[in-house]
């Protein structure tokens, strides 16, 4: 990180002029461990997908099965973070930790499912689906614990293997996406359990819900942490029991990126609620961590507080499925792009002021 800094100060730019992309290149180079670190190239995005018991509690107003019908989306390539995928490049793998439908791949483990055929987009995109289905769905948080243990770390370890296969794939930047209809609520109910932020503040309308619904969501975000108590010194409590299989999944999927020293840009709110536990497990993998953007979910805001990390962009989007953190690469991209390759004032004869 010295190294960059003082790199970045010899570049014919005046110094701080790319104000928070210096500070990310800097970052990056601590994390590789070395200056210039490598370009984030290729990209690969990773969506999880899973199912939620809390949707019987009206928490959404999209019905279960639309989980199971934009897997399909996302492998035949129609989905949004296909379309921003391609833009940049990136590779799309769709994990199946928690899917409600069996979505007739079956479920061996570890294999890949046919892949539809593709939209008819001129452009290629390499996308999988991983079948890593530790249960069909969760269990209603505001009645037991959405998880046992044993399936929080289960969900962890998908994710992690995902991240080392795609890393010894050759992926040099990750990131996250999700996918799971009711998937905001444990998001708010994790992030209200690792900073104490009240339910009220930490709760979004998630894919848009009136007013009635929305009363009625934080109601049960409030009545799920008065339940469990939940203790943010114990990670895997907290995840068994307001958490999302896609949300312990993305933990995983973090902190296996980050002990492969690779960095791992995170989308919206669910990605963010991941990282607080990611970071709870290991507070070093927030250095691997790049904030992508800053989703409308006003949850998200708080998360990233907590975190320490400032978002690359802020464009109104609560998509989710990695849509925000796709949208970042260029800018990530770049900030590297600068140690590699721009001048400095005596290689370029530039006179200093
Ligand atoms: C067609 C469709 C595509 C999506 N892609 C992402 N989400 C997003 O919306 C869901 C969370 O919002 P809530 O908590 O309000 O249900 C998640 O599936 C998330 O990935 C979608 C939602 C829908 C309906
Ligand atoms: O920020 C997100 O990831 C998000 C927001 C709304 C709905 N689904 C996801």
């Amino acid at each position: 990180m010295e190294a960059a800094r003082a790199l970045h100060a010899r570049l014919t730019k005046p110094a701080g002029s790319l104000g928070a992309l210096e500070e990310l290149s800097v970052r990056l180079a601590g994390l590789a461990g070395e200056c210039p670190p490598p370009l984030p190239e290729p990209v690969a995005v990773a969506v999880f997908a899973g199912d939620h018991g809390v949707h019987a509690q009206g928490v959404s107003p999209w019905p279960q099965e639309v989980t199971g019908q934009m897997v399909a989306n996302f492998l035949a390539g129609g989905a949004v973070v296909n379309a921003f995928a391609r833009q940049v490049g990136a590779s799309v793998t769709v994990v199946d930790v928690g899917v409600l439908d069996d979505l007739g791949w079956g479920d061996e483990g570890g294999g890949s499912g046919p892949i539809p055929a593709p939209r008819s987009s001129g452009e290629e995109q390499r996308r999988r689906l991983v079948a890593a289905k530790v249960r069909a769905g969760t269990r209603d948080m505001t009645a037991e614990a959405a998880l046992t243990r044993e399936e929080v770390s289960a969900a962890l370890e998908a994710g992690a293997r995902v991240a080392f296969k795609l890393v010894d794939d050759g992926a040099r930047a990750l990131v996250t996406g999700d996918m799971g209809i009711a998937n905001t609520t444990p998001a708010a109910a994790l992030i209200a359990a690792f900073t104490g932020a009240d339910a009220e503040v930490v709760t979004g309308r998630g894919t848009g819900i009136d007013d009635y619904r929305y009363a009625r969501k934080v109601a049960v975000v409030r009545a799920a942490l008065n339940l469990h108590k939940p203790d943010p010194a114990d990670p895997v409590g907290v995840l068994a029991a307001v958490g999302g299989l896609e949300h312990a999944a993305i933990a995983g999927f973090i902190l296996g990126g980050a002990s492969r020293r690779v960095p791992v840009i995170l989308d919206g709110v669910i990605a963010v609620s991941a990282a607080l536990a990611a970071a709870a497990l290991a507070p070093d993998a927030v250095g691997a961590m790049v904030a992508g953007h800053r989703s409308a979910e006003p949850g998200a805001t708080v998360a990233l507080a907590h975190l320490g990390l400032d978002p690359l962009i802020d464009l109104g989007l609560r998509l989710g499925e990695g849509t925000g953190a796709v949208l970042a690469v260029p800018i990530v991209a770049s900030a590297v792009r600068v140690l590699h390759e721009v001048a400095t004032f005596d290689s370029a004869g530039v006179s200093e002021k």
